[in-house]
This record gives structure tokens, C-alpha cells and sequence, in this order.
């Protein structure tokens, strides 16, 4: 019997399908997107325990609109549907969707009129997060309808026979209250789903994976950033193959004041492991030279970080063989990175996504790679990596430090990244971290980058004479796991304090500007 289950979740271009495929996991199933074009006997043939449709922005009666074949429903796997995807399952097995004219955004009071195994042991009255125009008019056949809404008398429905059921809500958004219990009573009552998805688990089962693809004898390389990612991956790897692993940290130059420094201190000594610092700050900036565009910056970055380890593989065998002489002759075939799912996502690498940005460490990779990839956190979510951390005993300073991106400052400068707008991006946001930690803050927020508008200028009045400088953008942002966003809303005296001291102490900048944009529609990341 495979480890665990699967879920499936079916993307129908729902805005949060990553936010579905996390409470599932929460619910110790683990769960992966897949794109509603993956034809259905592919799916079937992972042998999923339940499929998921998620909620989708079309209406199902439209022609061309996204649909599943119905032999989805006769597959003898349970199915559950949100929104779009209740809808579809509607539609599908004879019952009717249509526009009534009903239309529900936002918070919703829902009544159950018959509870079922579906909606069993909730408060019959409760508030749910609706966004649909479109409603189910009659149930299909067999199915009980379980509750409605002053204007949606079909708001959820179940059929236990065929273990189909679905809900006109969203039940993944933390602001639908019992969401998660729905959920759950679908995977682990419906459909019967163990529940081993557990960091314990994960941690053990990826070492054995790890040994299993590197072998006895095989070298690693790990990308090391001071970062959570990559201190967890390196620190799972370390516990497969031992010093077989070393950790390369690259200066690139386009970290943030003290970062180096900081990264080989501190984190030589929470963790012992061997680091290999390469100081590749020219070769970066010199790749980098006169390019402004985002995307291009970042494929540019992720090449230099590979041609960065590959040069740093003979250090690292020397040193190994220094240990153990019978190395000699061996070769570095493997990378660890600290590469997430959302990095994945976000790439375009996901099932049916589109490339919002190329991570460095996936989108961004050079096509000539020569290492095997190891990167045991590649399904996981930032909440997910920050307990797998705390499991394998990692000090709290790494875990919960805020994520900087490997890319770092080279995309916060809006415009061509040189070394000298690079020393202004680094005294100004080193103040303004400064005083988020004397705020006592850092805990609050996700992360706040700042931004440099290195080809806008504006006029200001200083000293009492002109000055045309650049603007500077705080962003700082709440998230759970970096999918979505919103601006966090910082006291007005420690934006007043960021403000004053950056527009006296740095050069140039003559502005400060705070980043009120949700995620969607900014990204964190300015590029
Ligand atoms: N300066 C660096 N030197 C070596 N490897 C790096 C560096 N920056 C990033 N990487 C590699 O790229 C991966 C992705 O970077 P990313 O910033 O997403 O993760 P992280 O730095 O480990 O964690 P966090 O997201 O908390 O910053 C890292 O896990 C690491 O393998
Ligand atoms: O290692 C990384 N390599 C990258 O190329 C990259 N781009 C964005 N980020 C980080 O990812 C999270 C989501 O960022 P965005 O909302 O800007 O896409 C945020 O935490 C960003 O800081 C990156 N991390
Ligand atoms: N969020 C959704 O899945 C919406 C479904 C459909 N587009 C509606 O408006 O009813
Ligand atoms: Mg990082």
C-alpha cells in the first residue's frame, strides 16, 4: 500500500487552489493540484483516495467553459466539490445550474436544514465565504440537499451511496467558520482517508529517500542561504549521508549589510555544518550589467548560482578527500536546494499554472545543468518546512527568520542593478529591519522588503536646498505561506521613525513610500 493517500485537487483556475491543497494536508492527507486539462484516466491511474474540484471563475453552462469528463463521478473515487466544482458536479449528474440572479460575495449566513455525515455536528446557523453568481437550481438525483442560504437553496449537497458530495462555499478560506470540519468530514468520513500526512513521517520517509537517491559513496552540494528553506534541507540531507554534504553560501553581492557575515557566524554555530563561503560578488554584478528587465535578471542570477557551485565542487572534493582519501576521483553529482512548492508554483512548474516569476532555484535554472537536483521540501508549504525545523531541533532564530529571496536585492532595484545603488538599497533597508526588531515586530509581519526606484527621481527639499532623489518603497506584508498577502498595517510612529532616519542617513534617497497592495493583485516582490 503506497505511504499515503492522495488527494487530488482539480484546478478549475481557482484563485486559491494551493490554499486547498494546505488544508488538506492540515488535515494529515497530503494533496496535490492538478490541472482540470489532465485527462481523467491520468488522474486515476495515481490512484488518488478523493479528488477535489476547486472553484473556478467561469460559469459551467458557458460554452468552451472548463469541465472534467463525468467519468470522473463514476470512477468509484469520492469526489467533493467547491463552488465552481460543486456546480460542475451538479451539472454532470443531471441536476441544473444556472444564473438566478442570486449573487453572494463575502461573508454569508448558511442554514442546515439536514446535517448528513457532510455538515454533521455543526452549529445549524453559521457565516461562510461566498463568491459565486451562479447557483444550483435542482439537485441531481440521489443526492440530499444538506443547507441553503436566503437566496441559494441548494448550497450543499451529498450523495453517501456514491460518496459525492459538495458545497457552494468555500470551506479552505480561514474565514468560513467550520470549513475545516467540512473538509475533514469529506476526507476522513466520506471518503475514508488516513490520516499519516505527519512532519514525524515526512522527516523519516525523506531521509530514507535521500540515502536511496545519493547512495553510498555520492557527494553533495547544498545551496545555503541563512535562509529557512535551505538550513532545513541541508539539515535533512546532513541526517541521510552525513559530511558527505557540504553547504556552499554564495555572496553574490546582492545581500543584505552584515548578511555574510552574519550567515557564516551564527549559522556555522547553531548547526555545525561545513560551509564553503565563495565570494562571487563581481562575477554577478558583472553578469548583471546594464539589464533591467525582471525576468531576465532572475534566468541571469539562477545561471550564476549554478556556474557558482560548479566552480566550487574541486574546493569541496579537496577538502573531502582531506577527511577521507578514498574520494579521490569522485565528483559532485548532486544539489541540494531548499526549493519549495509554492517556488514551484509560482514558476509555472505546477500543474496548469502560469509563470508569475521565474524562481531562481526552478524557473531560473540553466538548461545545461549538470547536478541530479535533491530537494526534499519540493511539496511542502513554508508552515510545513518551519515544522519539519523545529522537529530536527533547528534554533528558533532560523526557523521563524523572515524569507529574503536568493535573488535578494538585485530584485529591489527597479532598474539596472549596479554597486552603487546596491549600497543604498543596503543602508536603507538595513534601517528599516532595524527598527522593525526594536518595534519588536519581526514576529508580526511575514517580511518587508524595501524597494528602491532606481530610475525615478523626485524633487525634495532638504537642508533648505533642492534635491532630486530617488523614492524608496516598505513593503511590509502578513502571510501564512507566501501565496497570498496582504500589507500589514505597522504602527505609524515605527513608519514615521523608518522614514526619518532613512531620508536623513542615506544618500540619495529623498522619499519613502509605504506598499499598500494585497497579494493578489502585487506579488511581495516588486519584479
Ligand atoms: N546566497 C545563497 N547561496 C547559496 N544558495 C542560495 C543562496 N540564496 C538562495 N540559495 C538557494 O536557493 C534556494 C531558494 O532560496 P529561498 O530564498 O527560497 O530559500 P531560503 O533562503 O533557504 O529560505 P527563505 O525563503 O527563508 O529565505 C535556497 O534554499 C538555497 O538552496
Ligand atoms: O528564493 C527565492 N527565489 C526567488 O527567485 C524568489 N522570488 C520571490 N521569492 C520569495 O517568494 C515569496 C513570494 O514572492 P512573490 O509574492 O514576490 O512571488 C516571497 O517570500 C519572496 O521573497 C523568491 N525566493
Ligand atoms: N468562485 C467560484 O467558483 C465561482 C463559480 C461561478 N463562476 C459562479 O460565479 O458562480
Ligand atoms: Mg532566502
Amino acid at each position: 500500500m503506497a505511504e499515503h493517500d492522495l488527494v487530488l485537487v482539480v484546478d478549475f483556475g481557482a484563485q486559491y487552489a494551493q490554499l486547498i491543497a494546505r488544508r488538506v494536508r492540515e488535515a494529515r492527507v497530503y494533496s496535490e493540484i492538478v490541472p482540470h486539462t489532465m485527462p481523467v484516466a491520468e488522474m486515476l491511474a495515481r490512484e488518488p483516495k478523493a479528488i477535489i474540484l476547486s472553484g473556478g471563475p467561469s460559469s459551467v453552462y458557458e460554452e468552451g467553459a472548463p469541465t472534467v469528463d463525468p467519468d470522473i463521478f463514476e470512477a468509484k473515487v469520492p469526489v467533493f466539490g467547491m463552488c465552481y466544482g460543486f456546480q460542475l458536479m451538479a451539472q454532470a449528474l443531471g441536476g441544473a445550474v444556472a444564473h438566478t440572479g442570486a449573487r453572494e460575495y463575502g461573508r454569508t449566513s448558511v442554514q442546515i436544514t439536514a446535517p448528513g455525515v457532510l455538515l454533521g455536528e455543526i452549529p445549524d446557523n453559521h457565516t461562510v465565504w461566498m463568491s459565486h453568481g451562479d447557483s444550483v437550481s435542482a439537485a441531481p438525483e440521489g443526492f440530499d440537499v444538506l443547507a441553503a442560504t436566503l437566496v441559494t437553496p441548494v448550497a450543499a449537497f451529498e450523495n453517501l451511496d456514491r460518496r459525492l458530495a459538495g458545497v457552494q462555499w468555500h470551506p479552505e478560506v480561514l474565514h468560513t467558520e467550520h470549513g475545516q470540519v467540512v473538509l475533514e468530514h469529506f476526507l476522513h468520513k466520506i471518503a475514508g482517508c488516513r490520516q499519516t500526512w505527519t512532519m514525524v513521517n515526512i522527516v523519516d520517509e525523506q531521509i530514507d529517500r535521500i540515502r536511496e537517491q545519493i547512495g553510498e559513496h555520492g557527494h553533495a552540494i547544498c545551496g545555503l542561504s541563512g535562509g529557512v528553506d535551505s538550513a532545513v534541507a541541508a539539515a535533512v540531507v546532513q541526517r541521510a549521508i552525513g559530511d558527505r554534504l557540504t553547504c556552499v553560501f554564495v555572496d553574490h553581492g546582492l545581500l543584505r549589510k552584515g548578511e555574510a557575515e552574519q550567515v557564516e557566524r551564527d549559522f556555522v554555530a547553531a548547526t555545525g555544518v561545513d560551509l564553503h563561503v565563495v565570494d562571487a560578488q563581481k562575477q554577478f554584478l558583472d553578469a548583471l550589467a546594464g539589464v533591467a528587465d525582471p525576468e531576465e535578471k532572475r534566468k541571469i542570477i539562477g545561471r550564476e548560482f549554478i556556474r557558482t557551485f560548479e566552480a566550487a565542487e574541486a574546493e569541496v572534493l579537496k577538502k573531502a578527500m582531506k577527511r577521507d582519501p578514498s574520494v579521490a576521483g569522485a565528483k559532485v553529482a548532486f544539489l541540494v536546494q531548499g526549493t519549495l512548492y509554492p517556488d514551484v508554483v509560482e514558476s509555472g512548474g505546477g500543474a496548469g499554472t502560469s509563470n508569475i516569476k521565474s524562481h531562481h532555484n526552478v524557473g531560473g535554472l540553466p538548461d545545461d545543468l549538470e547536478f541530479e537536483l535533491v530537494e526534499p521540501l519540493r511539496t511542502l508549504f513554508k508552515d510545513e518546512v518551519r515544522l519539519v525545523g523545529e522537529q530536527l531541533g533547528l534554533p528558533a532564530e532560523i526557523v521563524w527568520r523572515q524569507p529574503f529571496p536568493g535573488p535578494g536585492l538585485g530584485i529591489r532595484i527597479i532598474g539596472e542593478v549596479t554597486a552603487e545603488r546596491l549600497e543604498l538599497l543596503r543602508d536603507a533597508d538595513a534601517i528599516a529591519r532595524e527598527e522593525l526588531t526594536r518595534a519588536g515586530l519581526d514576529r508580526d509581519i511575514w517580511q518587508m522588503p524595501v524597494v528602491l526606484l532606481a530610475d525615478v527621481r523626485s524633487v525634495g527639499v532638504q537642508g533648505d536646498g533642492r534635491t532630486y532623489g530617488h523614492p524608496v518603497v516598505i513593503r511590509p506584508v502578513t502571510s501564512e505561506d507566501a501565496m497570498t498577502a496582504d500589507w500589514a498595517r505597522l504602527p505609524y510612529d515605527v513608519l514615521e521613525r523608518i522614514s526619518t532616519r532613512i531620508t536623513n542617513e542615506v544618500r540619495d534617497v529623498n522619499r519613502v513610500t509605504l506598499d499598500v497592495t494585497s497579494k493578489p493583485p502585487g506579488t511581495i516582490e516588486w519584479e
